[in-house]
């Protein structure tokens, strides 16, 4: 087949060499990234190079061809690199079972190529790779699927928006108090029950913390717990400030001492922190032995169909047995560990699932919340939307027609295209844009001068915090060196141990005040930040922090409508409020995440910012300075982004 291609008529005689000479990185090889390879092969690459960290799993064989039952356990990037040599076994593959966030792939790594191809399924990884293909100047290929959504997006430095140019909805996460003490939704509960999972029997994480929150602002000035505090005896270590697990340790994980403990007694103690259930129905304690055991005849029915016991909604009842199960299980998993060592919460993984399933529908209860069914609480909790091979398949192929186009060096003909179920007006399945989308001038990764804001409690966050859950967590950076600009004191040193004296103080004692400008230095990514700090007295229910990335939005109001008084209104009629350039603002903010690694898609929002009555023609112009260490930046004009999905479909959807 590949002679066929390079042979004959398919490609002509300049593309084909230029096939032939190339190197190509394949970032993933998972749904996407399998069929890339397939591809790639086939028509007539002859050096390629594929990463992936982890190892195949029986739910992979149904979607990624290169793998069989046999393959279960090796190497993902290994076994893709078999699989298609078997096709076409000229190829040179190189295969790294390795994650690309390591430092072994380096800016003069990625420099070797002349195309990388991402085909990943987290933020994390599309963020670093992202900013290494900007460094190094290569020209990156991003793509995502969910479900039958599909889309593809050239990235090339100074041509293109780069991944973090427009801010991608803020993750899934919710305020500490609001999952400790008054959850209202199903998700409350489902991201507790996995923090408990952790605390059990996971990697311990103090953030994942289960227990009442007695620092909760809004509980200050009640009794805050000393009643039940009086009332319960410490020896149940019911409402001790013990370390759950140890606690959970010494009763020998006894289900009916947990649960009155998880469900019952800590309950009550919320109950007494008697400010948080003013405005609030307060939520009723479960005791084992007492549970409810309405629908149960259904349920002695479906306990061996397994469907059935899926799709239903549990009893009390119930959930209380399937508590008892899988803590059992999971007792006996964790038994067998190395010491140290813990358990991984997975959503294929039966007593994991039952688990949090069991919990959530039981704390879901107590706070009246409605019960979902398992099936219901695995989507949620694992943040799963199927992936389909044909949809995997399609968008392969357009990642390939892409990277064609990239080597004859035709950037202007690498459109954004989005797959979609049904066709659009045009009767469109495949929707390109109708432009490339130029950078954004205030991206605070591949502008100029990259900043941002950063709002953020100093009195309350620390410099750990700072660097875990701020710079590494919400913006990405790798290992970052962190200096307080003007003083030259040096807050974060990248070489270990240097600075972990200041791991525990609170930014404000290290003068990291309103108003400070933080420099933050990623030798690794080549990535320089700025980071103005805006000191913000955090409320119960609100972020700790929260990141701005355009600093016009910091505009108190008054004087923005001053502005709006002065200045002339815009050519669409719309008052100057709108955001400079109509540009959105990132903002995120940070608590408890549900699921912060797994693929997540978003509806568009910018769709309300794009000018759909905006002829196609009208031009913006790119940024003029460029990144450090950049030469040549590709062409100077570009078109205003008018994408043509957006105009005819109520919902597009972006994988990110
Ligand atoms: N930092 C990373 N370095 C290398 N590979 C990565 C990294 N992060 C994710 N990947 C890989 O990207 C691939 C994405 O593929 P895909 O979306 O099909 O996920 P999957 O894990 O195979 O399937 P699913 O998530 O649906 O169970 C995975 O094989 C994953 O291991
Ligand atoms: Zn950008």
């Amino acid at each position: 087949m590949a002679a066929q291609l390079t042979g004959g008529s398919v490609f002509e005689k300049s593309l084909q060499e230029k096939i032939h000479d190339s190197k190509v990185l394949v970032v993933g090889a998972g749904g996407i990234g399998c069929e890339i390879l397939k591809n790639l092969v086939m028509c007539g690459f002859q050096d390629i190079e594929i990463i992936d960290l982890d190892t195949i799993d029986v739910s992979n064989l149904n979607r990624q061809f290169l793998f069989h039952k046999e393959h279960v356990g090796k190497s993902k990037a290994n076994v893709a690199r078999e699989s298609a040599l078997s096709f076409n076994p000229n190829v040179k593959i190189t295969a790294y079972h390795d994650s690309i966030t390591t430092t072994n792939y380096g800016v003069s790594f990625f420099q070797k190529f002349n195309v990388v191809l991402n085909a990943l399924d987290n933020r994390a990884a599309r963020n670093h790779v992202n900013r290494m293909c900007l460094t190094a100047d290569v020209p990156l290929i991003e793509s995502g699927t969910a479900g039958y959504n599909g889309q593809v997006e050239l990235i090339k430095r100074g041509v293109t928006q780069c991944y973090e140019c427009q801010p991608k909805e803020a993750q899934k996460t919710f305020p500490g108090c609001t999952i400790r003490n008054t959850p209202s939704e199903p998700i409350h509960c489902i991201v507790w029950s996995k923090h408990l999972f952790n605390q059990l029997f996971g990697e311990s994480n103090e953030d994942e913390d289960v227990s009442p929150d007695t620092a909760d602002p809004e509980a200050a000035g009640g009794k805050a717990g000393e009643e039940a505090l009086q009332k319960e005896s410490n020896e149940k270590g019911n409402v001790d400030r013990v370390n759950t697990r140890s606690w959970a340790q010494s009763c020998q994980y006894n289900a009916e001492k947990l649960f009155n403990k998880l469900f019952h007694d800590d309950i009550n103690y919320l109950l007494s922190m008697s400010n948080l259930w003013k405005n609030r129905n307060p939520p009723k304690p479960a005791k084992w032995g007492e549970l409810d055991d309405e629908g149960e005849k259904d349920a002695e029915n479906s306990a061996n169909d397994a469907v059935l016991r899926d799709q239903k909604v549990w009893s009390l009842k119930e959930a209380g047995r399937v508590f008892e199960e899988s803590i059992s299980a999971l007792r006996d998993e964790f038994a067998k560990l190395a010491d140290g060592d813990h358990l991984v919460w997975d959503k294929d993984d039966k007593h994991a699932m039952d688990f949090v399933a069991a919990c959530a529908n039981i704390r879901a209860q107590i706070f009246n919340i409605p019960r979902k069914s398992r099936f219901e609480i695995k989507s949620m909790a694992g943040n799963i939307i199927p992936a389909i091979a044909t949809t995997n398949a399609i968008t392969a192929g357009v990642v390939v027609m892409h990277a064609f186009k990239v080597l004859q060096g035709q950037f202007d003909k690498c459109q954004s295209v989005y797959m979609r179920l049904r066709p659009n007006a045009r009767n469109q399945l495949f929707i390109p844009d109708r432009t490339l989308n130029a950078p954004n001038p205030k991206c605070y990764v591949c502008a100029a001068k990259p900043e941002v804001v950063l709002k953020v409690d100093t009195k309350v966050v620390t410099v750990k915090e700072l660097r875990d859950d701020i710079l590494i967590k919400a913006l990405n950076v790798i290992n970052p060196d962190v200096v307080l600009d003007g003083k030259g004191v040096i807050v974060i040193s990248s070489e270990e141990g240097e600075t972990d004296c200041n791991n525990d103080k609170k930014l404000e004692e290290l003068s990291i005040v309103d108003g400070c400008i933080l420099k933050v230095d990623d030798f690794f990514q080549n990535y320089e930040l700025s980071i103005t700090i805006v000191h913000k007295d955090a409320q119960r229910d609100e972020a700790n922090f929260e990141i701005i990335a355009d600093l016009d939005s910091l505009k108190p109001k008054v004087d923005e409508e001053k502005d709006a008084e002065q200045q002339p209104s815009t050519s669409n009629g719309s008052s100057s409020k709108k955001d400079t350039n109509g540009e959105p603002k990132a903002s995120t903010s940070h608590a408890a995440n549900i699921d912060d690694d797994d693929d997540d898609m978003c509806i568009i929002e910018d769709d309300k910012q794009i000018d759909h009555d905006q002829p196609s023609t009208s031009s913006i112009t790119p940024p003029t300075e460029k990144r450090k260490h950049t030469d040549d930046d590709g062409p100077s004009t570009k078109k205003a982004r008018v994408d043509p999905a957006a105009d005819e479909d109520e919902d597009l959807i972006v994988i990110d």
